[in-house]
């Protein structure tokens, strides 16, 4: 295709995988958050579409206030005022292999859209409630010291496990199982006051808590950003194995897109509140297609990269009251043109399960370098 050729976008290119076998476990269609300033309107979550897949490790990444934590929020529709919620969240319990009937119905309480699917954002306070510990979990951003400082590690645990209505023995013959597997020594654990723990302790504390009711899907923003480097790439070493022992799916949001590099199956990349990038994480870090993309893996620092060859992303980042036009990175795009003022692109089709919302990919991939030195080679 000659420079400058936009790409051919219809409406019906989604997110969703090309392989059409690919087992969901979320689903999330036209969520958009939106809120009442004195300014105006604003949205924090435009329009996003996108699918999580069963077991995979997921990393959600943008600059800061690009909607990160809003597209975790919205995925257990606890988007907190002002902010208002709508589109569709779909969850997809995990079959019974033995048995055709579909969880969703063992699960009971909950409003099922379909025979197998539930609508989360149709749950009540109570269902919510359970469907956030015993199906998608998360641990929230900068929760490291939500612990309460009087009460030992073990008691958060016996009062999760009480409020659910669990058996506390075979709960917490389970939360060893997770100790081990994040290298906590349960018995000095347990036994501790969180003032006791080192930071990294703490947060591998937190999340065997957000697993304690064995959650299909675990949400984590930003689990390692209060950490030194050794601890972050511990704890990401551990959530490989995490994943594979206890059969999770991992939704990880990130600014640091070389921390999640050597961790994730796929990469999604936020900007202005939207997905503008999403693909298998080798295809996307070797061949990212968008301009943004591009420009933030330009902007990270590397071990090998010198510090001046690092460039910073020119420009405002949007602001929720004011989405640009057309492709709101275009104010900010070395290639963008008339068209991209106007017209908003979707995400289309640039590679094996890798899609970019982009008229110029091809353009942007000629003309616009990165060095790849960090991330794919250390696995
Ligand atoms: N409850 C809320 N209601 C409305 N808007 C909100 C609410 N919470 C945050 N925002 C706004 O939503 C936008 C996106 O915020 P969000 O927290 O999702 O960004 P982020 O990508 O997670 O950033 P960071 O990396 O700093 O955590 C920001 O402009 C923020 O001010
Ligand atoms: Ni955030």
């Amino acid at each position: 295709m000659a420079i400058g050729q936009p790409n051919q976008s219809t409406e019906e290119e989604t997110t969703e995988g090309d392989d059409p076998d690919d087992d969901i476990v979320m689903s999330v269609d036209d969520a958009r958050v939106q809120f009442g300033m004195s300014r105006g309107q604003a949205w924090v979550l435009n329009d996003v579409s996108l699918d999580v897949r069963r077991e995979e490790i997921l990393a959600v990444v943008g600059e800061s206030g690009s909607g990160k934590s809003m597209f975790a929020a919205a995925l257990m529709d606890a988007v907190e005022d002002p902010g208002h919620l709508s589109g569709d969240v779909t969850y997809y319990p995990r079959e019974d292999e033995s048995d055709e009937t579909p969880s969703a119905d063992q699960i009971g309480s909950y409003d099922a859209v379909g025979d197998d699917s539930i609508d989360v954002l149709g749950m009540s306070e109570g269902e919510l409630d359970n469907f956030r510990w015993e199906e998608v979990s998360m641990v929230f951003q900068g929760a490291m010291n939500s612990f309460n400082p009087t009460m030992k590690i073990k008691g958060h645990f016996h009062e999760t496990i009480q409020a659910h209505n669990a058996v506390l023995d075979e709960r917490m013959e389970h939360v060893r199982n997770l100790f081990e597997a994040l290298h906590l020594d349960p018995d000095r654990v347990m036994n501790a006051y969180p003032h006791e723990l080192s930071g990294g302790m703490k947060q591998r504390a937190l999340i065997a808590l957000a697993l304690v009711l064995e959650p299909e899907v675990l949400v984590m923003d930003e689990p390692t950003a209060a950490l030194d480097l050794l601890m972050q790439r511990s704890i990401i070493s551990m959530l490989r194995e995490l994943r594979d022992e206890f059969e999770l799916t991992i939704v990880f949001i990130t600014h640091d897109l070389p921390l999640v590099a050597g961790l994730s199956d796929r990469i999604g990349v936020m900007y202005s509140f939207e997905f503008i990038e999403v693909g298998d994480t080798r295809s996307l870090l070797k061949d990212a297609a968008h301009p943004y993309t591009r420009a933030l893996l330009r902007s990270v620092p590397s071990i090998e990269s010198d510090i001046d060859e690092m460039e910073p992303i020119e420009g405002a980042r949007p602001d929720p009251v004011n989405i640009p036009t057309g492709c709101s990175f275009h104010p900010r795009c070395p290639v963008a043109d008339d068209r991209c003022e106007i017209e908003d692109p979707d995400l289309v089709s640039v590679g094996d399960d890798h899609q970019t919302a982009c008229f110029y990919s091809d353009q942007a991939r000629n003309e616009l370098s990165y060095s790849l030195d960090h991330g794919t080679t250390e696995d």
